[in-house]
């Protein structure tokens, strides 16, 4: 994995860009991320651990908005079950193209690992075959809010009984003093790892047009909608949060 620190926002911008999985993004993404999101190493691992208690035999596996493809690598590490195979699917051609370079850097260090196929395309328009296991970790925020109930209706229809939907996500609130202490804290721990006011103030403006958080009510309540029966949160540090979701 690319070891370049994010840097992206640290000079000023006379006008901040909209946020886009571009190749910018791609080259310092395992940085940015790791040190914008807390837990998200636990998450991943993690993530497998989960993946391979609710993996069929001989079924599907998505990784949906997979980026370089780190929960890939998680399911495959840890999922056992015979003739399974991962599809992840991104729909930024600089991250499949990154993806694909970094699972092959993977098949050569490891024998027997799940079959991959890395997919360029919107999840929105994604014919899902049956599948065990779901994972979306810190996707859904970026799809258009009116958009996220049809998919995910679209995904429990997809899930073969036993398999389940992981679901990771940045929260808001909807009680305000939670919302700013968590946001406070949130803010702390990208200062500890190294953001100064100016990379925090730049990219919450990158961010605040692409990607809209809900609550852990709205997830659930649209989750229920969606035809799942059950919905556990097993994950949370500060704002951010994993849930799992049962057909
Ligand atoms: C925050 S990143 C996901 C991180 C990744 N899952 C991980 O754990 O490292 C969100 C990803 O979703 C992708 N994405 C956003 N909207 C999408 C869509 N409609 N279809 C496919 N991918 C999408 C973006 O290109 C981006 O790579
Ligand atoms: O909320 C923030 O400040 C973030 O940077 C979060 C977040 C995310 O949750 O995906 C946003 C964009 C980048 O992909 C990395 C992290």
């Amino acid at each position: 994995m690319s070891k370049e620190p994010d840097r992206l926002f640290a000079q000023p911008l006379a006008q901040v860009p909209d946020f886009a999985f571009n190749e910018d993004v791609v080259r310092v993404f395992p940085d940015m991320i790791k040190r914008s999101v807390p837990g998200y190493p636990t998450i991943v691992e993690n993530l497998g651990v989960l993946a391979a208690q609710f993996a069929q035999p001989n079924s599907v596996l998505y990784d949906l908005g997979a980026s370089l493809g780190a929960v890939t690598q998680a399911l495959r590490r840890h999922v056992r079950s015979d003739g399974c195979r991962v599809i992840a699917v991104d729909n930024s051609a600089a991250m499949v193209e990154r993806c694909r370079e970094y699972l092959n850097g993977q098949d050569s260090m490891f024998q027997e690992l799940l079959p991959v196929q890395v997919i360029e395309g919107d999840i929105l328009a994604l014919d899902f075959q049956p599948a065990s296991v779901v994972a979306m970790n810190f996707t859904l925020q970026f799809i258009a809010p009116e958009q996220r109930q049809a998919l995910l209706t679209r995904i429990r229809q997809a899930l073969l009984p036993g398999g389940a939907l992981i679901l990771s996500e940045k929260l808001r609130f909807n009680d305000a003093q939670e919302h700013e202490l968590l946001t406070d804290l949130h803010v702390a721990f990208k200062r500890a790892n190294g953001y100064s006011e100016l990379e925090i103030a730049q990219k919450r403006s990158a961010i605040e047009n692409v990607m809209k958080p809900d609550s852990l009510e709205e997830h659930r309540e649209r989750l229920l909608a969606a035809g799942f029966s059950k919905v556990v949160p097993w994950f949370q540090c500060l704002n951010f949060a994993s849930l799992i979701a049962l057909p």
